[in-house]
């Protein structure tokens, strides 16, 4: 089955993942290896889980210098990753050096750019300059990543139709700020629920806390499967 999921395996150390890693098969989701976990377990585990079958998105969204970026796409690439990210702020010359530094082998691993993180709302948009409305802003920087020769772009599900129709179908959507009906929205400003952002649009859901959180991890996750059926 060709999962939409991408579980955020956002834990301390790669015993904590492993935990639940170990009730997962590739089947059932993706794993998204985030900040927390690579700063902790570092790039042999990202290699375990690869080596596991799992395809892995590696979401380190580095936005530094092209040159800088460039070099730890390529390094990125040499894990096995099925998906890695940048932020589309660092601008056009940076979303070059990162594409170009993967290659046009058919199985490079696909590269995506953020656009605004779903935990902005528009007041934090102000606090950094940015006079527009997320769906204005999300828009322009989406239309540039595209323009660069990226696979996609990470937004909220909240843009996903709007993106959909504006960039074309092959233009990938990787939704965070996924939230089923009942669960805590946390720090998340724009959410959807899982069948909601199917129904926009989206091409994979980022799900962290509503599954790692849980009492029963794999029985939430599972219950999400039921959801989009
Ligand atoms: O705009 C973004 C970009 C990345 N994320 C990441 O996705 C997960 C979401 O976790 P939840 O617990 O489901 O909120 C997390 O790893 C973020 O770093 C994002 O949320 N928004």
């Amino acid at each position: 089955m060709d999962t939409k999921i991408i579980v955020a395996l956002d834990y301390p150390d790669q015993v904590e993942a492993l935990k639940l890693v170990q009730q997962l098969d590739p089947s059932l989701c993706r794993l998204k290896v985030g900040k927390q976990l690579f700063t902790a377990a570092g790039p042999r585990f990202v290699e375990e889980l690869v080596k596991r079958g799992f395809p892995v998105f590696l979401d380190l969204k580095f936005h530094d210098i092209p040159t800088t970026v460039g070099l730890a796409c390529a390094a990125a690439a040499n894990l096995g990753v099925w998906m890695m990210n940048v932020h589309a702020l660092g601008g056009g010359a940076m979303l070059r050096a990162a594409r170009a530094a993967l290659g046009d082998a058919a199985d490079r691993p696909k590269l995506i750019a953020v656009t605004l993180l779903t935990s902005m709302s528009e007041v934090d948009m102000r606090e950094i300059g940015l006079q527009d409305t997320p769906r204005a802003a999300v828009l322009r920087l989406a239309k540039l990543t595209k323009l660069n020769g990226l696979d996609g772009v990470v937004c909220s599900a909240q843009e996903a139709s709007m993106l959909k129709q504006e960039l074309g179908k092959d233009f990938n959507l990787v939704t965070p700020g996924i939230r089923p009906a009942t669960a805590e929205v946390g720090d998340q400003h724009r959410v959807m629920t899982p069948a909601a952002a199917l129904a926009a649009g989206s091409d994979y859901l980022v799900i962290g806390r509503p599954i790692t959180h849980a009492p029963d991890p794999l029985a939430a996750l599972l219950a999400i499967h039921q959801d989009i059926l």
